[in-house]
């Protein structure tokens, strides 16, 4: 059991284990002879305190409204309007406290920050207490962006993870604002790589790799161009769950379907406006080119070399325009030869950018294909067991807690059972044996042609070979768990766990507590 989250008082440890699903309590036995700990498992907590949450979250996220100036993102009216500079705004804001999101049990609790289309509370479900995030466009902006974004949220929530849940949408004071009630995640990936110094490991790096291709594939396979990469737009999930090593898009602002209704790919054009980072984005978004889902996953290497060697080389580039800027940011990108892009990386992550940025407009990536050197890459390097819960942030980030750094000095907690050497010895050798086998089925997938694409991602199917570690159970029940086993699994069984095209056009199960169509009118004529 590795333990990752503690938190002490005078006679006792409480730690969640290492799905952060489990919270043990290590007991000091005050009378016993011998020093050590008795273990108690409880269930994990269903409520969360909410002060807590909040302190957490001011902590690690940093304030939104400066985000979107680093990032350059134009503020919308919207936004402008809920400056706090004026005071009729800022009680504006204030004034949502305790109101009700429509006709459900969701109440904002406390106003965490604004963005550059909407604001984002905390909230509470009324009866079950549990926390959720609410973000708040007002109802009467130029450009509503909110409802927009519910509806592909919608299109992805068959995702079995990597999509915050999302529970209902609604307008809050008769349509002053509109409301879209989700679930509460944790940091962003961009508070992370800061708090860890800059820089991720290889290893962070390399899974990452994995769980991102595995669901920018989930969302090309649902019809959608997300064309927003960039660090801040991808959150953990909350440390006490078994979701703190799951990477979640959100801010679908910007996301765009290429399937048109009959089934076409969207056509080529030029001189589109720019959409999304310029740090991040691709050469042809930089050249002004519709983009397709080659440009998504381009973004998105470029995010991860960012991650590993926390530096680009076109950033620090100034022009007189922000048009001459992008032009000039593009040149550097074309100019930059790959390898030299990836240099101190492994060779995987040149035949990846080269092999995203020869595909055609219209292309269908073989998202197998390019998945399967990293799954290799992790069994070599770091003798895989799938263990992927081993993120810089679950050591780093935890360290920074004064708590945690108090639990460090601290001894160990010893567990009653003492492990014999013989069963220590027996789990090496079925370690050797599983890895053995993994290593032959990856090969086995290596040498297989790519899934075409009649076939798509798994909506929930779990491991239930039970071969990758165990992360089918936790995946349905809710999509936390061990994500790399569970996407391994589903590229080497992909015949068991794909959706058919049928299951696909289904309505997705969002999770209303309306119970009902919760679009509000008002917002639909909009
Ligand atoms: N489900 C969630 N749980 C926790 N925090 C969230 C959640 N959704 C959004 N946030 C946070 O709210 C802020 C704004 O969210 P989001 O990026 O969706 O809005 P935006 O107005 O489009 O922002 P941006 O300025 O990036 O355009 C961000 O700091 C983000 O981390």
């Amino acid at each position: 059991m590795q333990i990752i989250l503690s938190i002490k008082s005078s006679s006792s440890y409480a730690n969640y284990d290492n799905n952060g699903d489990t919270l043990y309590v290590f007991k000091r036995r005050q009378s016993s002879t011998t020093s050590g700990f008795s273990i108690r498992k409880l269930p994990q907590p269903q409520e969360t305190n909410i002060d807590f949450l909040y302190e957490y979250y001011q902590k690690y996220n940093k304030n939104p409204r400066q985000r979107s100036r680093q990032t350059g993102k134009a503020a919308s009216p919207a936004a402008a309007a809920n400056t706090t500079e004026t005071g009729k705004n800022q009680s504006d804001t204030e004034s949502l406290i305790g109101k009700y999101v429509g006709n459900s049990k969701y109440m904002a609790v406390k106003y965490l920050g604004g963005g550059s289309f909407g604001n984002l509370y905390l909230g509470q479900h009324r009866d079950s207490r549990v926390t959720v995030a609410i973000k708040i466009e007002r109802g009467d902006c130029d450009k509503p962006q909110l409802f927009l974004e519910y509806r592909f949220y919608k299109k992805l929530t068959r995702l079995p993870r990597g999509v915050p849940k999302i529970y209902t949408f609604g307008p809050i004071e008769d349509g002053r604002w509109n409301a879209l009630v989700m679930e509460l995640l944790g940091p962003s990936l961009e508070k992370m790589h800061e708090n860890c110094g800059g820089r991720f490991s290889l290893r962070t790096v390399i899974q990452m790799t994995i769980q991102m291709i595995h669901l920018y594939r989930g969302i090309h396979e649902s019809g959608i161009l997300y064309r927003d990469t960039k660090p801040a737009n991808f959150l953990l999930g909350q440390p006490n769950t078994g979701k703190w090593w799951i990477i979640h898009v959100i801010d679908l602002g910007f996301c765009k379907e290429w399937r048109r209704e009959d089934g076409s790919h969207i056509v080529y054009q030029e001189n589109k406006p720019f959409t999304g980072t310029v740090r991040y984005m691709s050469i042809n978004n930089n050249m002004g080119r519709e983009q397709s889902r080659r440009d998504d996953l381009e973004a998105l290497v470029y995010m991860l070399i960012y991650f590993y060697k926390g530096r680009l080389p076109w950033q620090g580039i100034t022009a007189n325009t922000i048009i001459e800027r992008y032009r000039m940011i593009g040149e550097c990108k074309v100019n930059t030869p790959i390898p030299t892009l990836c240099s101190d990386m492994p060779m995987e992550y040149t035949l990846l950018l080269q092999s995203i940025r020869s595909l055609h407009f219209e292309e269908r990536p073989s998202y197998s294909n390019l998945l399967t050197p990293f799954f290799q890459l992790l069994a070599r390097e770091y003798a895989l067991e799938m263990n992927d819960r081993v993120y810089d942030w679950t050591m780093s980030h935890e360290i920074k807690s004064p708590t945690l750094r108090f639990m460090q000095q601290q001894p160990e907690p010893v567990e009653e059972q003492s492990v014999s050497e013989k069963s220590i010895s027996y789990s090496a050798t079925k370690a050797a044996k599983y890895r053995k086998s993994l290593m032959n089925r990856i090969q086995a997938m290596a040498n297989q042609p790519d899934d075409d694409n009649s076939k798509s991602v798994s909506a929930g199917t779990g491991n239930p070979g039970g071969s990758g570690g165990g992360g089918g159970a936790a995946a349905a029940a809710g999509g936390g768990g061990n994500p790399l086993a569970d996407i391994l699994h589903q590229h080497l069984n992909t015949d068991q766990s794909l959706l058919s095209t049928k299951q696909l056009n289904q309505p997705a199960n969002i999770m209303d507590d309306n119970n009902h169509n919760s679009t509000s009118p008002t917002t639909q004529s909009k």
